[in-house]
């Protein structure tokens, strides 16, 4: 069984509005792409690493050269985060074994680290269902119908993160026979309608996705402290 990783970056930004989609802006000197990619180059487990880009995309073959090994970008991205993933899973369906894992990670997630990559695989690797990074929640939870506001007890909630990996042709098959793609917007989420639990292995706050202009300043704090811990 391999490990392979699959980062959908055919996204646009449009809540970052810097103008260019946000996978290319410079953290610390380095594209956001690159220090996530770097996160799969460096791990030992990973067999290889695929990056779902937008069929128009200008940036990525400066970003991630032809000649950079362990890596290929495919320009199959879609209208939303599933149909990118969706599509890249259908043009690798040769390459990727029905048992394989597939890691499927933001590119706007770039403090992610080998540590926990390996971390992710020593708890949920076996798992027939998969598992994903996410953190418990530690704010009290309010909820706000209409005009009416009451709190929701903490216990048992978690915030998904990525990587989130599962066999791929569970993954596929989720993806495939999810009855509204448009309204998911994790994978764990297509492979619970399936009926299914993938596992809940704790991530760290470092690998926040980089969604606003606030998060730039935090993602580069934490790209420039070594340790997850
Ligand atoms: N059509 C899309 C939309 C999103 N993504 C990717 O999915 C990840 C998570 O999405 P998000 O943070 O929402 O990125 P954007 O869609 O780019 O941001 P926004 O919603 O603000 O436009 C990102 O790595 C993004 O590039 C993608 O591959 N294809
Ligand atoms: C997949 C994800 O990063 C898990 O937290 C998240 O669901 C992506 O959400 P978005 O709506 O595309 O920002």
């Amino acid at each position: 069984m391999n490990y392979f990783a699959l980062i959908p970056a055919a996204g646009v930004g449009a809540r970052m509005a810097a103008g260019y989609p946000k996978q290319y802006l410079p953290l610390l000197g380095k594209p956001m792409l690159r220090h996530t990619v770097e996160a799969f180059l460096r791990s030992p487990l990973v067999a290889h690493t695929y990056v779902v880009v937008s069929a128009d995309d200008g940036y990525a073959d400066d970003v991630l050269p032809a000649d950079l090994d362990g890596v290929t970008v495919l320009r199959c991205g879609g209208a939303t985060r599933m149909e990118s993933i969706r599509n890249g899973l259908r043009l690798l369906a040769s390459r990727i074994g029905a048992e394989d894992r597939v890691l499927v990670h933001d590119a706007a997630r770039p403090g992610l680290t080998p540590e926990l990559i390996e971390k992710l695989v020593a708890e949920a690797g076996a798992e027939p269902a998969g598992g994903l990074l996410a953190l418990p929640v530690v704010d009290t939870v309010k909820s706000k119908r209409g005009g009416t506001v009451t709190t929701t007890p903490r216990d048992g909630l978690w915030l998904a993160q990525t990587p989130q990996m599962f066999p791929s042709a569970l993954l596929r098959r989720a993806l495939e026979e999810a009855p509204d793609p448009d309204a998911i917007t994790d994978d764990a989420s297509a492979v619970e309608l399936l009926g299914l639990s993938p596992r809940l292995v704790e991530g760290h706050p470092r690998n926040l996705k980089v969604t606003l202009p606030a998060d730039i300043r935090i993602a580069e704090m934490y790209l420039s402290m070594e340790s997850t811990q």
